[in-house]
């Protein structure tokens, strides 16, 4: 099904932004996500709570919209990442300067805008091929040493431990996403898990493939490796699939309070990968 012949380009527009705001509460709801803040508890976090992630969310309204109708005008990178940086603005206003979601307004913005670029257009709009626009319409420039972070938690690892970064994974159209996290929400769903479930499983996948730089700046290579190990174990046990896993994945989350890691690169992409279901069954072909 192609946009045009559907929805007018400013519902759409408004689709995305509803999806994507969509994608956050359901992420944050998502329960048990190793290490991180739901409406159960704050996992290893002293400063944020679910109170502050619905605040952060809400101010977020509006921007993946901006960012479609950014993406149907075929903006260059530098126009994207003004609009960027002012809902990153707003978001840390929300927040009183805690950093709930500076991932997810850089990582979800872009597939908004990709979206809105693939939309006016008449493509083909399934989850691959808006993960991989982003690379090929925007991931030269956001390499650029211009728009290289200092002094981000990001960009201390990736100059300690030569990793890719969320960056890096945009430029390169969300590999990891594509290959293993969006894989694993799609066949939970298919074979009827609700999206709770089916969130942890994709979460637990991620964690498990992912070079999280939140994990690598609170615990180094130890913690990275004690976390991939952990998520991967959890799934060989089914995951969410089981009774075993589920367990599992509760007492991962302990282990990940008690050792205070939080994969928030891995709640990113589960937030991307609830918004490309949604969207894919919406508008995908
Ligand atoms: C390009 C930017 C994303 C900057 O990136 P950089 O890597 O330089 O710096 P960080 O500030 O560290 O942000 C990266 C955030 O991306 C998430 N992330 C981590 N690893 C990965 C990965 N391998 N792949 C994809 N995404 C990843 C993660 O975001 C989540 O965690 C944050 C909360 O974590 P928390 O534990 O609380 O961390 P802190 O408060 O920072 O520290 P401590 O508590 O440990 O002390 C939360 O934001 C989640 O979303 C990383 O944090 C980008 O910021 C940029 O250029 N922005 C410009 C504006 C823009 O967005 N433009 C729009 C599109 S062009
Ligand atoms: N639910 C969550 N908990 C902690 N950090 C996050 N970053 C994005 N979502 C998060």
């Amino acid at each position: 099904m192609t946009v045009n012949a559907t929805v007018e380009t400013s519902t759409f527009a408004q689709t995305v932004d509803d999806l994507a705001i969509k994608a956050l509460h359901a992420e944050l709801a998502c329960y048990p996500k190793p290490g991180l803040v739901s409406f159960r508890d704050c996992g290893s976090h002293a400063d944020m709570d679910a109170a502050t992630f619905l605040a952060s969310i809400d101010s977020l309204r509006g921007y993946f919209k901006d960012m479609a109708d950014a993406g149907r005008r075929a903006v260059d990178f530098k126009t994207l990442n003004r609009i960027g940086m002012a809902a990153e603005q707003k978001m840390l206003a929300a927040t009183q300067g805690v950093n709930t979601h500076r991932g997810a307004v850089f990582s979800l913005g872009l597939l908004a805008a990709a979206a809105g670029h693939g939309a006016a257009r008449d493509q083909r709009l399934s989850a691959n091929s808006v993960c991989l626009q982003v690379g090929n319409l925007w991931g030269a420039e956001m390499l650029a040493t211009s728009y290289q972070c200092r002094g981000t938690n990001g960009a201390l690892v990736r100059d300690r431990y030569g990793v890719a970064g969320a960056r890096e994974q945009a430029a390169d159209g969300f590999p990891a996403l594509r290959r293993h996290s969006f894989p694993a929400l799609r066949a939970a769903r298919e074979a009827g898990f609700d999206i709770n479930w089916a969130g942890v499983q994709s979460f637990l996948t991620s964690v498990a493939v992912l070079d999280d730089s939140n994990l690598l700046h609170r615990g180094g290579r130890d913690a990275l490796d004690f976390a991939q190990r952990g998520a991967k174990e959890t799934l060989l046990l089914g995951g969410a699939f089981t009774m075993e896993g589920r367990c599992a994945a509760r007492l991962l989350h302990s282990e990940f309070v008690a050792a205070w890691l939080s994969p928030g690169g891995s709640a990113d992409m589960l937030a991307l990968c609830y918004f490309l279901h949604d969207f894919e069954s919406m508008f995908g072909v």
